[in-house]
């Protein structure tokens, strides 16, 4: 990556957001494995992990609009879901940059069946994420465009309509 093309975003943490793992393999993106997330679950030090970014969210807690409880019983663990399912507008999301530090290590990511049950059981509140989502489905490599995402439900049928359309 070029320095003239580079754009150098910066966020609270100091960390570089411009690109993220998915997006490249620049060696300047910290990853980190679920274990070591799992300590960080103190109201001192609380991170959290979202559609496997990693954020640090200890500045966030008093500020969250939905408190800090909520916050907390989440803290350590993958809030993907629980995050999704609140239904959080399009200005939460964009709060999101403000905490990033990283990626969750690759060997530790969701494998897609289990994703894929969490987002059953949460579709109803899932309507128009925005976000670029990646999943395994039945085996093959599945990514919804954040247009397919506004305009589906999120939900287990939209996944297999995608994956195997209509005949
Ligand atoms: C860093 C991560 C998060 C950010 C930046 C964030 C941000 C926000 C914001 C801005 C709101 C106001 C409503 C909106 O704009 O959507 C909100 C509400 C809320 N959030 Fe979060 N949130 C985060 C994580 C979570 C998590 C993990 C939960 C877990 C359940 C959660 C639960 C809630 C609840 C219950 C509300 C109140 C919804 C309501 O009153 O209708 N948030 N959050």
């Amino acid at each position: 990556m070029s320095e003239e093309i580079k754009d150098n975003m910066t966020n609270t943490n100091g960390a570089d957001v411009t690109h993220t793992a998915a997006e490249t393999a620049d060696s300047d993106v910290t990853y980190y494995t679920l274990e070591e997330v799992k300590t960080h679950n103190k109201r001192t030090d609380a991170w959290l992990i979202i559609h496997d970014k990693v954020y640090n969210i200890t500045s966030f807690l008093a500020e969250h609009p939905g408190g800090e409880d909520v916050l907390m019983a989440q803290a350590g663990t993958d809030a993907t879901v629980s995050f999704e399912d609140v239904g959080h507008s399009k200005d939460a999301r964009a709060m999101l940059i403000n905490y990033y530090i990283g990626e969750l290590k690759m060997d530790d990511r969701e494998d897609g069946t289990k994703l894929v049950d969490n987002m059953v059981n949460t579709c109803h509140s899932c309507s128009c994420c925005g976000y670029h989502v990646s999943i395994l489905h039945a085996g093959a490599q599945v990514s919804l465009s954040p247009d397919a995402v506004s305009s589906h439900s999120f939900c287990l049928e939209a996944l297999t309509c995608l994956t195997n359309p209509p005949h």
